[in-house]
């Protein structure tokens, strides 16, 4: 359904800006430009942010995200990042903290269930879920156990443990292998398995990113939104910009493409090329917002 950012149909002094390919995007991206003070801007973080590389650990904010940020955050209502990533790691991997613009910017972690506020510089999280500390010691040995530990990565992340499938010889054949046992044992311990790119995260159910961009629109108040992602865990946050828009609030759907995922383009009003089509997209809303 979506196109290609390069398919523009306007290019001025303001710089490109594409044109969504459904009518949806189109009143959506109208009522961003409209009325920006009452705009909420909603990003995923890693492969829609930040490029995707091998190790999470150096995974870093495009180099022009947060000036493009700091444009655009000035003249709307209100912008979070949603993501998987625990807050404060993604505070610290995108360099949002400190930067002017950006005074009012959130980072909602852990799919929302931790948020941190620029105003603040706090983070706030509910306590862990007994779970994940049972997870985090059987896991080492579960994968040993199932033959799949060659080439398969734990990524600690607190109040989750993440089994990365990226650095094995066939990444897809094993997170495909995985993606059963991993959702047994993930159950046996009152957890979900949250799939994503080349990773299976053993977390807490109760929270996802829909839930958490409605609980933020609820609480700006926002008029029209706008979304963007690149992986499976940020179908819940179309899917909540498909309800408000059913219920009256405009909407812009935005994919980061990548090769690695189908879903989110079929359902997005506009497919930019990753991270740095993500990047150019913030730059052009900020350069066309009075
Ligand atoms: O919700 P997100 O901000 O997209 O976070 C989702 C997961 O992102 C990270 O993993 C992904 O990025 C890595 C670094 O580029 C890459 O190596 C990996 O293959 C990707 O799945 C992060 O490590 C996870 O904890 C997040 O849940």
């Amino acid at each position: 359904m979506g196109i290609h950012q390069d398919s523009t149909i306007s290019e001025g002094p303001r710089g490109p800006l594409p044109t969504p390919v459904t009518p949806a995007g189109r009143d959506g991206l109208a009522a961003l430009l409209a009325r920006p003070r009452g705009a909420l801007i909603g990003l995923d973080f890693d492969g829609t942010l930040a490029p995707i590389v091998p190790d999470p650990e150096q995974a870093r904010a495009h180099p022009d995200a947060v000036a493009a940020l700091a444009a655009l955050a000035p003249k709307v209502a209100a912008v979070a990042v949603v993501t998987g990533r625990p807050a404060g790691v993604a505070v610290r991997h995108g360099g949002f903290a400190g930067v002017p613009g950006l005074e009012h910017l959130s980072v909602l972690g852990h799919y929302g269930a931790e948020r941190w506020d620029a105003a603040t510089g706090e983070v706030t999280a509910p306590e862990p879920h007994p779970g994940v500390a049972a997870v985090r010691a059987e896991l080492p040995g579960f994968l040993d156990r199932i033959g799949a530990w060659r080439g398969t990565w734990i990524e600690e992340k607190g109040r989750a443990v993440a089994v990365h499938t990226r650095r094995a010889e066939d990444p897809q054949a094993v997170f495909e292998a995985l993606r059963g046992p991993l959702g047994e044992l993930a159950g046996r311990h009152g957890l979900i398995v949250e799939p994503g790119r080349m990773v299976l995260e053993l977390r807490p159910p109760g929270m996802d990113k829909g839930v958490a961009f409605l609980e933020h629109v609820r609480e700006t108040g926002a008029q029209a939104v706008l979304y963007a992602g690149d992986d499976l865990g940020d179908l819940p946050a179309f899917g909540a910009v498909e309800k408000l828009r059913s219920d009256g609030v405009p909407g812009l759907l935005v994919c980061s493409g990548s090769a690695e995922v189908a879903e989110l383009a079929d359902r997005a009003d506009l497919v930019v090329d990753g991270p740095e089509g993500v990047v150019r997209l913030l730059a052009s809303l900020a350069a066309h917002m009075e």
